[in-house]
């Protein structure tokens, strides 16, 4: 694979500061410090356990952290709903396949537009809006490359179009950051190259974190890395720093890191 680098700066539109999270008496993230940078792909791999997805759900907010700040673009986002964090700039696809199987791809489009400009329970703003947010679907559709299964029904969509249209559906609030977990789960080679190359193009002009088992493409997509071992990062780095941190290879039971 191309290892294409996105024009990342230094500026963080994400900056998490010692979030601790615990569930009764376990410990999950302990202590987490974290910058995505503006422009860039950033992974965050680490083994089964680890704490990704929880770190994810408190970035997102679908859990509040015990302790610890989050930060959007500078302003405090821990504790706030999950809808007023995506409102403020940020969607994430989730590892189980959260699109709406009886309706068509195009539907399923059209509605993500829809709660993006606030039509989704006004009737008639929606009857003004139906012009542009026709226009906006078909450009989606595009993007996603879903044209030719416009009309087909989301849950008879292979597994590769299926996560696709999820990415779309996240695409469809514009987001600044986007956060993706796991998007080439059950993937084939073949849909993964596919899928790699889509979130390529797509994540070019925002910041976008992902959780990802697929070592070769956390390395040939990321311009950054973060290790996470139960609940701490103990590295971040470029996938050539990560490739030869000792603590990142006795991490991952002493097998080279590779890619
Ligand atoms: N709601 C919860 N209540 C209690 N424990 C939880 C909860 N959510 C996650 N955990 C625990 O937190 C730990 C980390 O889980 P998490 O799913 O975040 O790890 P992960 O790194 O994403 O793993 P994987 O790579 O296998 O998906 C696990 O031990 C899990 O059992």
């Amino acid at each position: 694979m191309i290892n294409a680098t996105s024009s990342a700066s230094d500026k963080a539109v994400l900056t998490l500061h010692d979030v601790h999270k615990s569930f009764g008496e376990a410990h999950i993230i302990r202590g987490v410090d974290l910058e995505l940078r503006q422009g860039e792909r950033h992974a965050v791999i680490g083994p089964n356990g680890a704490g990704k997805s929880t770190l994810f759900h408190l970035i997102s907010g679908q859990f509040r952290p015990s302790s610890g700040e989050i930060f959007l673009h500078g302003d405090p986002i821990h504790g706030l709903e999950a809808r007023a964090i995506n409102r403020l700039g940020m969607a994430r696809s989730f590892q189980i396949t959260n699109i709406f199987p009886g309706l068509s791809v195009f539907e399923n489009l059209r509605f993500g537009i829809m709660r993006r400009h606030g039509l989704e329970y006004n009737f008639w703003k929606r009857i003004s809006g139906a012009y542009k947010v026709t226009q906006e679907t078909e450009e989606l559709l595009e993007r996603v490359r879903l044209t030719r299964c416009r009309d087909t029904l989301g849950g008879e969509l292979s597994y590769s179009e299926q996560r696709s249209l999820e990415i779309g559906m996240s695409l469809a609030s514009d987001p600044q950051v986007l956060l993706l977990d796991e998007p080439m789960a059950g993937m084939s080679r073949e849909e993964t190259e596919y899928t790699v190359g889509l979130i390529r193009e797509l994540s070019q002009g925002r910041s976008l974190m992902l959780v990802e088992h697929d070592m070769e493409v956390v390395f040939s997509l990321s311009d950054r890395i973060s290790v996470l071992v139960y609940g701490k990062i103990i590295a971040t780095g470029t996938p050539d720093e990560i490739r030869n941190n000792a603590q990142v290879q006795e991490a991952y039971l002493g097998t080279e890191v590779k890619a």
